[in-house]
């Protein structure tokens, strides 16, 4: 039945629905992809390709354009539309392939829907921003910032950055308390800005950069199954131009002192300043200057470009997993316009498919926002070369704890690869006598791992006092008076002396006590600045299991409907 359906489509150029085709959704209907439908080429001699065809003529009618593959008019049309989609990738007998609005196009659906299903699913499910909380975050934030940088401006002071002010500092605190992010623009000063996009320009001219999907690949399983399978190649590692991947860029991760980062040392410099004058700010939201004092390390800048040729983007994700509490990405881009597309789109946590904003990649422009699931985020096709330099500030707490349990070699690369965060005084500070080494005076390479882990490792320790200082943020008990402040940064700091020297002696640290558990613990996430005694941590370790089986039901349960997908399409007469 389902062939003649297809014969007699085939003749008009559409499948032909089951019933009518559904109207575009009324959650959607402002949106402007309602104008920009997505191509599909079909070929409806194949009962598998003619049978999803009619799928998606049911279920996403509204968001689709058909062209029959021996419609050769129709077919001229899409490639046409799309010069430069190979046109043998998209017309292809016996096959069902798709070209986005952006000139991406995605082949091999009879036999892998799951990316066409993603990029139709998201359409009907992604709203659009809160337009009052569009309005708040212009007025509270974006307009008074602009104004500090004017004045300080038309002032003339050359001295200084401009937001290096009290009232800067707790206008970008209250942005991230309230809107979990913030965008500072004109972040450097105009000529800074040149260098570095020189220096991103370098690299890459100098073929530096690698393809992100490359560098990044592993085995685990991604939205759309193993990675290692790869089906339908959706990670495009074959490199084809214009075919749709999970990740489009490409990137390098340099420190500022590699001979080839040019002037990196200019954004690594002032976002350190930034940083660490933030944290210690009295202006600042409490909670914030909280969450960012657990910072110790900022990595190797990444320095990245999306080619506008490729139209690649990076599909929604958070920046959990590097244990980093804070991403901050900063843009240099010049004359960039809307539609060159390539913004970065921030997503609420709940309801995850709402929008909260899109951010475009302006050259200047430094955006902040938490590595944590309170952020997800994208970065939309961009249909000219988009380069950006993202800085992740790690949790040293985290970093320690995961490394503490993978010994010296692991912590001495984490060390080694990662930058501490201190102002000039910090380091002062934090640096007091040398750690007892049983092998003599370190070697200069181990001197400066040491150097670098007692600094993180006394932040930690002045970060967890601070914590333990409140009552516990479940039940209100008090921490237990060994653990109060000064014995707390005392009891740390023994720790970080044995825990450096045995890095250096290549001491394996087993489950050594750098955060001090058995004693209450502190919180991760949005709850960094929280301590918890240890009954209620225990109680919360049940809690936390307890998401974890839900995070496993709903994985289940995607698997389960995409198992019926395929059956139903497979089923199909
Ligand atoms: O380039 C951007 O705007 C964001 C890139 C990103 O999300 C990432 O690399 O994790
Ligand atoms: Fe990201």
């Amino acid at each position: 039945m389902l062939m003649r359906a297809a014969a007699r489509a085939a003749a008009a150029g559409e499948p032909e629905p089951s019933e009518k085709s559904p109207e575009p959704p009324e959650k959607v209907a402002d949106q402007p992809w309602q104008h920009h439908r997505l191509r599909v080429v079909w070929d409806a001699s194949d009962r598998d390709a003619a049978a999803l065809a009619r799928l998606l003529c049911d279920e996403f009618g509204a968001f689709l354009c058909f062209a029959e593959l021996h419609d050769s008019a129709a077919v001229a049309a899409v490639v046409a539309e799309n010069p430069e989609v190979p046109a043998d990738e998209v017309a292809r007998e016996g096959g069902l392939s798709a070209v986005l609005p952006e000139g991406i196009f995605v082949n091999g659906c009879e036999e892998h829907p799951q990316v066409l299903l993603y990029e139709l699913r998201y359409l009907l499910t992604v709203a659009p921003p809160d337009r009052a909380e569009l309005a708040r975050f212009e007025h509270e934030v974006q307009g008074p910032l602009a104004a500090l940088r004017a004045r300080h401006e038309a002032g003339g002071s050359a001295a200084g950055r401009w937001w290096h002010s009290e009232a800067a500092f707790a206008i970008v605190s209250r942005s991230m308390a309230e809107h979990k992010m913030c965008i500072v623009d004109g972040f450097l000063d105009p000529q800074e800005v040149c260098a570095l996009r020189r220096t991103a320009e370098q690299l890459h001219e100098g073929g530096h950069l690698e393809r992100g999907i490359v560098e990044q690949r592993h085995a685990d399983r991604s939205y759309f199954g193993e990675e290692s399978e790869n089906k339908g190649d959706f990670l495009n590692i074959s490199d084809k131009p214009r075919k749709w991947t999970v990740q489009g860029d490409q990137r390098i991760w340099i420190n500022d002192s590699d001979g080839r980062a040019g002037s990196l040392k200019i954004l690594t410099g002032a976002l350190d300043e930034f940083l660490t004058s933030l944290r210690r700010s009295g202006s600042a939201d409490p909670k914030v200057a909280s969450r960012l004092r657990r910072i110790s390390f900022r990595e190797n800048t990444m320095v990245a470009l999306y080619p506008g040729n490729a139209r690649g983007r990076y599909m929604k994700h958070s920046d959990t997993g590097r244990r980093a509490v804070l991403t901050a990405l900063y843009y240099l881009n010049c004359d960039w316009r809307p539609e060159h597309g390539g913004a970065l789109r921030l997503f609420h946590s709940t309801p995850p498919t709402r929008v909260r904003r899109d951010v475009a990649p302006l050259a200047n422009r430094l955006l902040l926002f938490w590595a944590t699931e309170e952020c997800p985020h994208e970065v939309r096709p961009a249909c000219r070369d988009r380069f950006a330099m993202t800085t992740w500030f790690l949790d040293g707490r985290q970093h320690f704890e995961a490394e503490a349990g993978g010994g010296a070699a692991r912590l001495a690369n984490l060390l080694r690869n990662a930058n501490v965060i201190a102002g000039g005084s910090d380091d002062e500070a934090f640096e007091g006598p040398a750690a007892p080494s049983r092998d003599g005076p370190p070697a200069p390479l181990d001197a400066e791992l040491l150097r670098k882990l007692r600094i993180a490792c006394r932040h930690q320790a002045l970060a967890e006092a601070e914590a333990r200082s409140r009552p516990c943020a479940h039940c209100g008990a008090s921490a237990p008076p060994e653990l109060t402040a000064p014995t707390a940064a005392e009891r740390a700091a023994a720790l970080t002396s044995a825990a450096a020297a045995a890095a250096l002696l290549g001491v394996d640290l087993g489950g050594a006590d750098l955060a001090g558990a058995g004693a209450g613990r502190l919180g991760g996430g949005e709850h960094e600045d929280l301590w918890y005694c240890q009954a209620c941590w225990d109680a919360r370790g049940e809690e936390g299991r307890r998401r974890e089986r839900q995070r496993e039901q709903h994985e289940e349960l995607r698997r389960e409907q995409e198992r019926l997908w395929r059956e139903r399409f497979a089923c199909s007469p």
